[in-house]
């Protein structure tokens, strides 16, 4: 059995958030310390962490910032909760897409509601961010198991972006099936999409897997499609940032495509997401927000030091596409797989609950 590293990339202290500085990687691993919920906002649209599971996470932490900082400054409970509902809001306008941030926010708010003392309500706040942080981990663990049981002791996979221990709490959803089948023995090689314009792959998964001496190649995002012609890969594995209600999928811009090229190529095509992913009161994929971000994302290398386009080049930045559920093979979560999912399937899975 192989032994896997816990790489995690936060650390709540009691008083702040420690967030590895994900813009950094994999050149520099430097921390910031953030003890505002200004700070984790901030944090969270500047991508210093990201990912949908690792959003959800921090954004609970800065709920529990910003409560630590009404103490003593709200008079009573009914300006505390009002100046609290404004923290909440300012992290849930972070970033649109990804649901996992809207869930752990849903989780925070009922915490705050149930209560009326300010002191029992922070520390009820605290312990709920805890418990969804430790509960993310477990479930990544649990997603691991279900995908690694749909592996044979032989596989080379295909990713995109990066959806391991640094986009989660811990351990990873697509790359913590990767985590869990070489923990079982089998021989997982990895082919990493560098995933243009921001590098998640090159720079974050790449990293992920060299700290675990998991056998990868880094390829450009324009050669996925000739290795699967090849014969080279034989499945492709990705996250997800929300996954509508017939199994439509948000995820990193260019998954669409790789599902269009794997079902081309008859290769298995599995979404990994833990239920907190899905967002069943929106019927498909159309009605899944999609942000745009910065352009410089685009006309600049990662580190903004040369421009890699002309001036005036005008750009379209979509951070996010959806993938069709007629694409998607299974998706796998940490109640076990649909298969072939759609309304009917994940209804009756919700159902099983
Ligand atoms: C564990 S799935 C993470 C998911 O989030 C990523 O997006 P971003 O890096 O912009 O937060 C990407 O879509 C991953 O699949």
């Amino acid at each position: 059995m192989k032994r896997i590293k816990d790489i995690r990339p936060l650390k709540w202290t009691g008083k702040s958030l420690l967030l590895l500085d994900q813009r950094k990687l994999p050149l520099k691993e430097e921390w910031i310390e953030c003890t505002t919920y200004e700070c984790v906002a901030k944090a969270i649209e500047d991508m210093v962490v990201r990912g949908a599971p690792a959003i959800g996470v921090v954004a609970a932490y800065g709920v529990v910032l910003g409560a630590k900082e009404l103490t003593g400054e709200a008079k009573n409970y009914v300006e505390f909760k009002a100046k609290l509902e404004v923290i909440v809001n300012r992290l849930a306008a972070t970033r649109p897409t990804a649901v996992n941030l809207f869930w752990a926010l849903r989780r925070m708010k009922k915490i705050i509601n149930a209560g009326s003392d300010i002191s029992d309500i922070v520390q009820a706040l605290e312990t709920e961010a805890i418990s969804i942080e430790r509960q993310d981990v477990e479930t990544n663990r649990k997603i691991g198991y279900f995908g690694a049981e749909l592996l044979s002791s032989r596989e080379v996979i295909l990713t995109h972006c990066n959806t391991g221990a640094l986009a989660t709490a811990g351990y990873g959803t697509a790359l913590g099936v990767v985590r869990a089948a070489v923990e079982l023995g089998k021989e997982i090689t990895v082919f990493v999409d560098e995933t243009r314009p921001y590098l998640q792959g090159a720079r974050l998964t790449a990293w992920e897997l060299q700290q675990e001496g998991i056998p990868y190649y880094l390829i450009t995002d324009s050669m996925a499609g000739w290795f699967m012609s090849l014969g080279e890969i034989t499945c492709v594995i990705v996250g997800a940032d929300r996954v509508a209600r017939n199994g439509d999928t948000a995820n990193k811009i260019g998954t669409y495509t790789l599902s269009v090229l794997a079902k081309e190529h008859g290769i298995p095509f599995y979404v990994a997401a833990p239920t907190s992913t899905f967002d069943l009161s929106i019927d498909s994929g159309v009605e899944i927000p999609i942000e745009e971000r910065n352009p410089d994302e685009v006309l600049y290398c990662h580190c903004r030091d040369c421009r890699i386009a002309p001036y005036g080049a005008k750009v379209k930045n979509p951070a996010f596409d959806v993938t069709p559920h007629e694409n998607i093979t299974g998706i796998i979560t940490e109640k076990g797989v649909i298969v072939s999912p759609n309304e009917e399937t994940i209804v009756e899975f919700f159902e099983k609950e």
